[in-house]
């Protein structure tokens, strides 16, 4: 018996299928640049055909995690009728407004880029000819890809639309708003992440060689795949994502929900999952260095020496937490004559947005932050680790594994 978990994250997928006791048995995976549906199918069955015969033939669940927040709106068939909006399009910025008349104020969903604001942004947008068309997350479509049963969701991807994972059911107000198009949006039916949806098609289990009972699993957030993998557990654990973005997951008995600041809980079990996501991080390195110069010039660095530059490192306009403003202004001046300089400033700048953002989660009433977790491409960084230490006086653990699709692997193997 194996589960399979599929991680799509912001510049590539992977897969990793793990036995009954957590150890890996195969994993594969694909970079891409760009992001479309078809790129993302073509990914999903590339992974797949990477796993060795043998290993497919033994898997029994399957859980996928996307980018939270990376959504599309599908035909009846399933096929995708406009481009998906990625989790950190701002688009909806220009019809705030109109969001927030519907609604209820300071609620997470009043952001640029939430997913209800994409929701409403591609109603105002798009003609809509040929209704019912599904909304659908990223993790969602990708999962009906393999089972076929369109209009399926988690409360972990279906939080940023506005569901209501306190009570499991959407709002009024957004039942309302839905009710108002006449039928022409269909929002998903939320499942319980890890709850088990439907077995994989009998034409890729064919294909793929998966056996006839393997079911495909409701699935998570790219960052909280990165949480469960991490082993945190405790209230009070928090796991830092050091990949494209920055994101913060803090194990807390209280929910902490204000979109002045781009912060919001997610349901974790009886305990609540608080953080927000920053596009600051990795995506903006890489801007500047290939992953290699960023290993070799973060040797140069002395992390005990704490950088004077003041950056905001974003690649365009806008931030999501903790400064929650679609405006933000980067700021990566003044730049010094040396490259390993310029990256200790950018280090440094982010560790600082770190450590202001959790701050602000204690500061709102979240569980206090007692020790912490790295995941992503950045958490490698020995010098970045120390430095970020210094901002954030906690002790840090190593995790049970770096990588999200660890973590959608665990999911699904929680469903047996
Ligand atoms: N040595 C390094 N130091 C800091 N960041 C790094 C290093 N190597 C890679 N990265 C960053 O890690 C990111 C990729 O991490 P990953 O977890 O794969 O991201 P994602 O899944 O969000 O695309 C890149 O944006 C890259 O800049
Ligand atoms: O920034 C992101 C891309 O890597 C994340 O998908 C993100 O927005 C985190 O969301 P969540 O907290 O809902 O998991």
């Amino acid at each position: 018996m194996l589960a399979l978990g599929i991680d799509f994250g912001t510049s590539g997928a992977r897969a990793i299928a793990l036995s009954e006791d957590r150890q890996v048995v195969a994993q594969g995976e694909c970079a891409y640049s760009q992001q479309t549906p078809q790129i993302w199918q073509e990914s999903l069955f590339s992974l797949l055909q990477q796993l060795p015969l043998d290993c497919r033939q033994q898997i029994d669940r399957i859980a996928i995690n996307g980018t939270s927040g990376t959504v599309l709106l599908c035909d009846r068939a399933g096929q995708a009728i406009a481009d998906p909006l990625m989790y950190n399009d701002d688009r909806g910025k220009s019809i705030l407004p109109q969001v927030r008349e519907v609604t209820p104020s300071h609620h997470s969903v009043n952001s640029a880029t939430s997913s209800f604001a994409k929701l409403f942004w591609y109603d105002r947008h798009l003609q809509l000819l040929a209704p019912p068309y599904y909304f659908l997350h990223q993790a969602d479509w990708l999962g009906f890809l393999l089972h076929g049963e369109l209009g399926v969701s988690d409360y972990h991807n279906a939080l940023k639309l506005g569901y209501d994972v306190q009570h499991l059911c959407y709002p009024d107000w957004l039942s309302l708003w839905v009710d108002g198009k006449a039928n022409r949006i269909i929002l998903p039916e939320v499942s319980a992440p890890g709850e088990a949806i439907a077995p994989v098609l009998p034409k890729l289990c064919a294909e793929y060689g998966f056996p006839t009972g393997c079911l495909v699993c409701a699935g998570t957030t790219d960052s909280i795949a990165a949480f469960m993998a991490s082993g945190a557990s405790h209230v009070g654990d928090g796991v830092t994502s050091l990949g494209s973005t920055l994101v913060l997951k803090l194990l807390s008995d209280t929910a902490v929900d204000d979109a002045r600041y781009g912060i919001y809980s997610h349901r974790f079990g009886d305990r609540w999952l608080v953080g927000g996501a920053s596009n600051t991080g990795g995506a903006v390195l890489r801007h500047f260095f290939s992953d290699r110069e960023l290993d070799n010039l973060s040797r140069h660095i002395d992390p005990q020496q704490e950088s004077p530059l003041d950056y905001y490192p974003l690649l365009g306009r806008g931030d999501r937490f903790p400064i929650n403003d679609p405006n933000l202004e980067p700021r990566l001046e003044p730049r010094p004559e040396h490259p390993a300089d310029f990256l200790h400033g950018l280090l440094e700048s982010i560790a600082r947005i770190e450590s202001i953002g959790y701050q602000r989660l204690w500061e709102l009433g979240a569980s206090p932050l007692l020790q912490l977790y790295s995941a992503g491409g950045g958490a490698k960084n020995n010098q970045w680790t120390k430095i970020r230490q210094r901002h954030l006086s906690v002790p840090f653990r190593s995790p049970l594994h770096p990588q999200a699709a660890y973590g959608s692997a665990c999911l699904a193997l929680s469903s047996l």
